[in-house]
């Protein structure tokens, strides 16, 4: 039974985990390895698990993948965290990959952006409007790329019942402040950026404290330490994973599309805990870039360590 949504809500108040999806050398789901891959980041304690996101490669998964995806993740976690699911599409795929989602077990549904197509703000609100319409579920539009919204449009997502937080991807902090103020609060806001940990104080400093941490995916004791810190106020071990791990990782991520997903399971990889391959459009870290990766998580590590003997 899905949770309800002021569970969902006050659930996604702290480190939010992006699990990848494990495929095989023959390019089909690897779902053991995906269940392995749940256990290690449940180690690192999220605060929820969103599956077949983008980290978790949605837009290269079958209706049926998906639904494999969701169901192993819901028997898997058990009620350990709410687990939900990355939808997308056009509206009537979204709403059919929601229908999904919902049957398999999940506790909600984080919306991705719609496919190729630019609207006007009422078409986008619409199309938020009909997925939300078709499902229980609790709802979190996501802000990035093709859904780039008005902060009028975000406050008529807040009067919709089904939507419960609003992520945002595009790191616009100017918008984030308008939609904040024009919604009057009545939507969590979450920070949803590819590195969300660049960003985690700026966003702070405007209310938004919950953040994905891509990065608890491949390097789970770096995003809990850096999460705790920044819990704390603990500015100096911040700044020395931001110099040591995280700028340098987002300066990696930003030389090659796809990156914000191949860097996941290059880390996964490098350590011994292959997820296998990206699908196409995306493509796998090249070597030098994976030894980059391989520097920086242990930069990462040394910097913990050090702290935590300080
Ligand atoms: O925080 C960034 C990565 C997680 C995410 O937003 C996604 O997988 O869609």
């Amino acid at each position: 039974m899905a949770l309800a949504h002021p569970q969902l809500t006050d659930s996604l108040t702290g480190l939010l985990g992006f699990p990848v999806t494990p495929f095989r050398e023959s390019g089909e789901l690897d779902l053991p390895r995906f269940e392995e891959h749940l256990t290690e980041m449940l180690e690192a304690k999220p605060a929820a698990l969103f599956v077949a996101c983008g980290t978790g490669e949605f837009a290269s998964l079958t209706l049926a993948e998906h639904r494999q995806i969701v169901q192993t993740a819901v028997a898997h976690v058990d009620g350990a965290v709410p687990v939900l699911a990355g939808v997308g599409g056009g509206t009537q795929v979204a709403v059919e990959f929601t229908r999904s989602a919902e049957q398999g077990g999940a506790d909600g549904v984080l919306v991705l952006p719609p496919y190729l197509q630019v609207g006007p703000p009422s078409g986008l609100v619409e199309h938020y409007r009909q997925i939300a319409s078709a499902t229980s579920l609790g709802v979190i539009p996501y802000q990035r790329s093709t859904a780039i919204f008005t902060p009028e449009s975000v406050a008529k997502l807040a009067e919709i019942e089904q939507v419960v937080a609003f992520k945002d991807g595009h790191g616009d902090i100017e918008l984030l402040q308008r939609i904040r103020t024009v919604s009057d609060g009545k939507l969590l806001l979450l920070n949803g950026m590819p590195t969300a940990e660049t960003f985690a104080r700026a966003y702070a400093a405007i209310g938004v404290r919950a953040y994905s941490s891509a990065t608890l995916a491949f390097a789970p004791k770096i995003a809990r330490a850096f999460f705790d810190a920044f819990e704390r106020g603990d500015d100096v071990l911040q700044q020395t994973l931001l110099r040591e791990f995280y700028v340098p990782l987002a300066q990696l991520r930003h030389t090659t599309n796809g990156y914000a997903v191949a860097l996941v399971k290059a880390g996964l990889d490098i350590q011994g805990r292959s997820a296998g391959s990206v699908r196409p459009p995306l493509m796998d870290a090249s070597p030098e870039h994976r030894a980059e990766l391989a520097t920086l998580i242990e930069q990462g590590m040394a910097a913990i360590e050090t702290a935590a003997v300080a």
